[in-house]
């Protein structure tokens, strides 16, 4: 579904190699996370994903199709959802946006708005503005709009870097729930070492800019997670060990 193949981002204004040769696939359905030193490129990366920025070398296709702009099959969840979302528009209108870009009628627009702000505990506030919304609230609007736009990948980046943490616990885990029921193509890019094992079924690990990949690590925790249980296993600890470990020599080798 996803296929990076080659690609190298070399920054023309400073001439800065941020990403150095990067390689890996991601089967439709899959969930993975991407982890890397700070400054390796994540974002890069993300951006030319989302066609917002043109490979140096390399190709990176979606379905089958080269990216060579914004696909129309992709949604990005980013950081910043309060610079995400436009103020003057309620968060019924915020959602309905992308969908009117894409021609659906009116009728099917109203069902995946309905269907979308269910899922992500919304449905009682589609007339209020986004900023009458908390934080978490907001981040959950933007995953809403890019759920509604049924998108056959789905790019997050570090979605939750900005909440406080017990509301990060919860949109990490609906962010799980609505993966298991939709199974929407996920990369999920974080700096949170834990975040990416709890997520992902598999971790992608990348070096210090020039960024290659290190380790792609498949998670053998059991398939059903839970903040409490899962994060208490022997094997969760043994596999952040690792992943820190991974990331500490990529930053040594620099
Ligand atoms: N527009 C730009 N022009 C020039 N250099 C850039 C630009 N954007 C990023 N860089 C450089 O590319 C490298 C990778 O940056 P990037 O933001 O992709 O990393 P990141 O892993 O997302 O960082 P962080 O962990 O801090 O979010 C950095 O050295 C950065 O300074």
């Amino acid at each position: 579904m996803l296929e990076v193949t080659g690609l190298k981002k070399i920054y023309e204004t400073t001439g800065r190699e941020a990403v150095g040769d990067l390689t890996f696939q991601l089967d439709a359905g899959e969930l993975a996370c991407v982890v890397g030193p700070s400054g390796c490129g994540k974002t890069t990366l993300l951006r030319c994903i989302a066609g917002l920025l043109a490979p140096t070398a390399g190709t990176i296709r979606v379905a089958g199709r080269p990216v060579t702009g914004p696909p129309d099959d992709m949604a990005v969840v980013f950081q910043e959802y309060g610079r995400s979302l436009f103020p003057w528009m309620t968060v019924q209108q915020n959602v309905e946006l992308p969908l009117k870009e894409k021609k659906l009628p009116k009728a099917r627009r109203a069902e995946l708005i309905a269907e979308s702000l269910v899922a992500v505990g919304l449905d009682d506030v589609p007339r209020s503005y986004p900023w009458q919304l908390s934080g978490g609230m907001q981040q959950r609007v933007a995953i809403a709009r890019a759920l509604a736009y049924e998108p056959q990948v789905l790019l997050m980046d570090e979605p939750f870097a900005a909440v406080d943490a017990q509301t990060r616990a919860e949109l990490e885990d609906l962010v799980l729930r609505i993966w298991q029921r939709l199974g929407t193509t996920t990369l999920f890019i974080t700096h949170d070492i834990d975040e990416a094992i709890y997520l992902g079924r598999r971790v992608i690990v990348l070096s210090s800019s020039p960024t290659v990949v290190v380790e792609d690590i498949k998670v053998d925790l059991p398939p059903e997670r839970d903040q409490l249980t899962t994060r208490a296993l022997h094997r969760f600890t043994e596999l952040r060990g690792h992943v820190y470990a991974q990331i500490q020599r990529a930053k040594d080798a620099r």
